[in-house]
This record gives structure tokens, sequence and C-alpha cells, in this order.
């Protein structure tokens, strides 16, 4: 099936500053894409240009198989939500939701009901005479979802609309745009500085670094299996294990971390005995003990800080020479204090290596 956006060697500068950098990228229709990365890595650009609010200074940008390149925004089949929502303040609901559709000429019958339509999507059928000011946050943000999907746009592009909720909310309000994109099948290109933010909600992420891609997959591969040191710290709490190659193991490779032995996956590279790699190790994958464990990697340990989370206890387990093991447990299960001792352990294949440097893929 064709894409339905493709860049295609996009760069965009201003001046001397490299904003996005050969940037190629072509997406699925019907799929939540979502552009994540530091402040700065070119993602509002990006999603600035396949708006048509920017021009690139080179490359091609193609909608649906169409180079839209040169085409001013309001000619183009795409909507963007703002941060700030941009509702027209002096408009009810109903008819901030109907501008789209009056501008494109439908007759009044139509409008009625795919406004009733959009209301109903979003349970919001009795606000609809309401005016913006009367309405929650949470209300605000969805009648500007439904106002941009009102006209049927092939893509719908979202610059962290959630940003400005509180914490609560912003949560309630990811599942509920997931689940909005789901029953619209609509594709939504959503741009996010929150790595939590974008696992929840998307089909695929694009990682973005100084304007280039740095890594892109479905979000287990991304957390499961980061291509790079960047990644692995973009995304989730990780221990990242500076360690020297001893020997392949089947699909496991044998390293040397501070005088160590420890195993870990491959994860698709074929290292070489000597080379230095890092290992990928989530919290989450390490157990703690007060005896040695059986099988998998294992070392003895000392716990230098206990720190309760409510729904997990967080462990900073120290390992020999100042090295220390972030881990995560269930409060009830270690009952070791700071400065006890335990045994630290995982599984060699929850862990991975990864280069160590920068890898674009
Ligand atoms: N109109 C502009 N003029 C000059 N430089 C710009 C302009 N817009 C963006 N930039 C620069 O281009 C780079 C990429 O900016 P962009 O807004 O795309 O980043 P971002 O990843 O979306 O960051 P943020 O999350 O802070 O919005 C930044 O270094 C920024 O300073």
């Amino acid at each position: 099936m064709e894409p339905v956006v493709q860049f295609d060697h996009v760069t965009k500068n201003y001046g001397s500053q490299v904003a996005v950098d050969d940037l190629n990228l072509s997406i699925e229709a019907g799929k939540f894409v979502t552009l994540l990365g530091p402040s700065g890595c070119g993602k509002s650009t990006s999603l600035r240009m396949l708006g048509g609010f920017e021009m690139p200074t080179s490359g091609r940008i193609l909608l649906s198989g169409k180079d839209v390149t040169r085409v001013p925004p309001n000619k183009r089949n795409v909507n963007i939500v703002f941060q700030d929502y941009a509702l027209f303040p002096h408009m009810n609901v109903a008819k901030n939701i109907a501008f789209g559709l009056e501008l494109k000429g439908l007759d009044n019958k139509s409008i009625h009901r795919r406004v009733s339509e959009l209301l109903e999507l979003v349970q919001l059928q009795d606000y609809a005479n309401r005016l913006p000011n009367e309405l929650s946050g949470g209300q605000r943000q969805r009648v500007a979802l439904m106002r941009a999907l009102a006209p049927d746009p092939d893509v719908l592009l979202l610059d962290e609309p959630l940003s400005a909720l509180d914490a609560k909310l912003r949560q309630q309000m990811q599942i509920e745009l997931k689940a909005i994109q789901e029953k619209t099948g609509k594709t939504f290109m959503f741009v996010t500085h929150d790595q939590e933010e974008a696992l929840t909600m998307s089909d695929t992420i694009v990682v973005m670094n100084n304007g280039r891609i740095e890594q892109m997959g479905d979000p287990s591969t991304l957390y499961g299996r980061p291509g790079s040191v960047f990644v692995a710290n973009f995304i989730g709490e990780t221990n990242l294990l500076r360690s020297t190659v001893l020997g392949a193991e089947g699909n496991l490779t044998a390293l040397d971390w501070n005088g160590i032995t420890i195993k870990a996956d491959q994860g698709g590279l074929s290292p070489k005995a000597g080379e230095h790699l890092y290992v990928v190790l989530r919290p989450e994958s390490i157990h703690c003990s007060a005896t040695e464990p059986t099988s998998g990697n294992r070392i003895k340990g000392k716990i230098r800080q206990r720190v309760f989370k409510g729904n997990h206890t967080s462990l900073a387990v120290e390992v020999g020479d100042g090295a220390v093991l972030n881990t995560l447990v269930h409060p009830g299960d270690v009952a070791q204090l700071a400065g006890d001792d335990i045994w630290v352990g995982w599984k060699p294949e929850t862990a991975t290596v990864i280069p160590d440097r920068h890898a674009h893929r």
C-alpha cells in the first residue's frame, strides 16, 4: 500500500542552523506515529513542513503519493491541533467544529450530521451550545480535536497537544486520543518530548536527535531493543554497563564488566572479542534476593539506597568498585535495607548489547 506521508531527503536550514537533516520517512495510513525527541531535535519543524507552514530547504514531501512540497497549507488535506487549542472564543462548540465544514462548502444538513457524529464520539452532545470558556481543559481539548478531524483530513498533526493539561488529565487524554484514532482509523502524527506519552499511544515511534532519525519502531522494540545509547537513555530508566566482549555463545555474548563476567543478548550485532560495547539492562529485569540465584547472571552487592515509590521500591545496589545497578522491586519482596548485602541477578536474554557510539539506523 502507498504510504500516506513521505519525507524524501528533506532538509531544513535556518541560516547556518540545520533543524532537519536529510529526513527520510514513510508513514502507513491509519497509524499513530509519534516524533519523539529532546527540545530542538527538529520534530516540530518536521510537522510544520508537513502542514505546509514551513518550506523545506531541499527535498520533497508527498501526501498520498502527490508532491505537496510547494502546496500552501489550505490546499493540503492535513489539519493541525496546537498546544493552545486555538478555539474561536466567540463561537460555541458546534460552530467551532462546523468551521472547516462551512469552508468546504458543505450543505447545512451534512454539517449538522457530521457535527453531531463528532460530538458523540467524545461524549459532548450536551455541550454543543457552550462557549469555549465554559468548558474544562479536557473538554476544550476534545473540541479542538473534533474541529480538526471534521473536514476528514488524510493526516491529523498534533504538536504537543496535551502539554497544557495536568498530569492526571493528561494520562486520561492519552488513552482517549488513542481510542479516537483507532475508532476513526485516521493517520495521526504526534509530536512530543515525553517518552511515556509516546510509549502509551503510538503504533510507531520515530526518535529524533539533532535533526535526524536515531531509531524508529514500535514501542516495545524501542524499549526492549534500543539501537543506541541515546535511545536507551531517552526511553525509560536504564542501566548502561560499558563492557568488553569476551566471545559469542550462541545468541548470547559473554562480556567483562568491571572484572565480572556477564552474558547478554547480541541484539542483532556480531560482537568481536575485545570490542567495547554497552549492555542495556532495565531495572525491572533485575531480581534481588538474599541467597545466590541458581542460574543466569548473578553478582553479590550491597544496598546503597532504598527508596519507597508507592507501587514499587527502587534499590541502588553497589556491586564492587563503585559500580551501581539500579533495580526496581515489589516493596514486599525484599526486606533488606541500605547497608545490607544482597544478590542481584538477571536472565541473560533480558539484557541486550548496543554499540559504544551513536548508531544511526
Ligand atoms: N523560525 C526559526 N528560526 C530559526 N531557527 C529555528 C526556527 N524554528 C526552529 N528553529 C531551530 O531549529 C531547531 C529545531 O527546532 P524545532 O522547533 O523543530 O525543535 P523541536 O524538537 O520541536 O523542539 P521543541 O520541543 O523545543 O519545540 C532548533 O535548534 C531551533 O532553535
